[in-house]
């Protein structure tokens, strides 16, 4: 038996042209531009090259980015009171915080500098509970994009066992808590989990996320499961061997070419969300 593709290619193009559509109208009706700030800390060569990914899809979508590079020995209050600044700029409309930072920085202080209403990245605690307690704000950008991948396949989480294999505050933990929200019975594992392989041998829904290559194999999966890898190894590698998958599971994203581009189409989409919401209280409040 061989897996179907679960491609996220065609379905981020997709979500990019309506964006762009959205984009064009809003500028045609208002005169604004959605501008989404990305800000690097440091020059760690994967971050840059993403940042300028997401950078060029901004272009594509007829979003504006105003990049903001800081060096590495940056300090949390002077990435804070950066963030801050553009949190208050009212001609920036999402922000966009690469992580990882440095390791001396505060990273969860840096993100919560980040005003909800631009928090279209998904990653303050704010946008959490939001999106936890199923009111409107803004998703974390990766488990956002693999909901929708879900939906396009016509994968329905209802009663169905979804294991979330790792417990990041911005990918992993979100992931759950979305499957949740659309009635999954959800496993969280992680590095301390006891039995990995007797929880994915039930397992019909599997996200990794955990960050380490083809750590999950195919003989560790149930057969039929929907295979989800959220993994962004070096050189390209996701978190599931990509062949032992396929010849098990029902439907499997490749490494590249499956939740990456709706990474990035989501946070543009959302820009673009941001960008109509403030707009709109803007000509409510004169
Ligand atoms: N604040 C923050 N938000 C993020 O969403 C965030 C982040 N920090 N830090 C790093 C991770 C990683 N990430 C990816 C986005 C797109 C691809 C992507 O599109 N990859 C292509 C391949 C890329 C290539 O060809 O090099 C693909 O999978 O097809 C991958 C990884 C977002 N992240």
């Amino acid at each position: 038996m061989t897996a179907q593709l679960m491609t996220g290619t065609d379905l981020a193009r997709e979500t990019l042209e309506r964006a762009a559509e959205r984009a064009r109208h809003l500028e045609a009706e208002t005169g604004v531009r959605p501008c989404l700030a990305t800000v690097l800390v440091g020059e760690d060569p994967a971050s840059v090259t993403y940042v300028a990914m997401k950078r060029n899809r901004c272009a594509r979508a007829g979003v504006e980015s105003r990049h903001v590079p800081l060096p590495a020995a940056t300090t949390t209050e002077e990435l804070v009171a950066v963030i801050r600044e553009l949190s208050e700029d009212p001609t920036v409309h999402g922000i966009l915080l690469q992580h990882p930072v440095p390791a001396h920085i505060d990273e969860r202080a840096a993100f919560e500098a980040i005003d909800p209403a631009k928090d279209v990245d998904g990653v303050t605690m704010a946008s959490f509970a939001n999106m936890a307690f199923g009111h409107d704000g803004f998703a974390s950008c990766t488990p956002g994009g693999i909901m929708r991948l879900l939906d396009a396949y016509g994968v329905d989480p209802v009663g169905q066992h979804a294991v979330v294999v790792g417990r990041s505050p911005i990918l992993g933990k979100p992931m759950g808590m979305l499957l949740l929200a659309r009635d999954a019975t959800v496993t969280y594992c992680h590095s301390r989990t006891v039995d990995l392989p007797a929880v994915l041998a039930t397992a019909d829904i599997v996200v990794a996320a955990v960050g380490r290559p083809e750590f999950i194999k195919g003989e560790q999966l149930k057969p039929g499961a929907v295979v989800i890898d959220a993994g962004y190894n070096p050189g390209n590698v996701g978190d599931v061997d990509f062949d032992g998958a396929m010849g098990r599971a029902r439907l499997v994203t490749p490494v590249p070419g499956g939740v990456g581009p709706m990474t990035i189409a989501v946070l543009i989409d959302q820009t673009v969300d941001a960008a109509a919401r403030q707009t709109a209280l803007a000509a409510a409040s004169v």
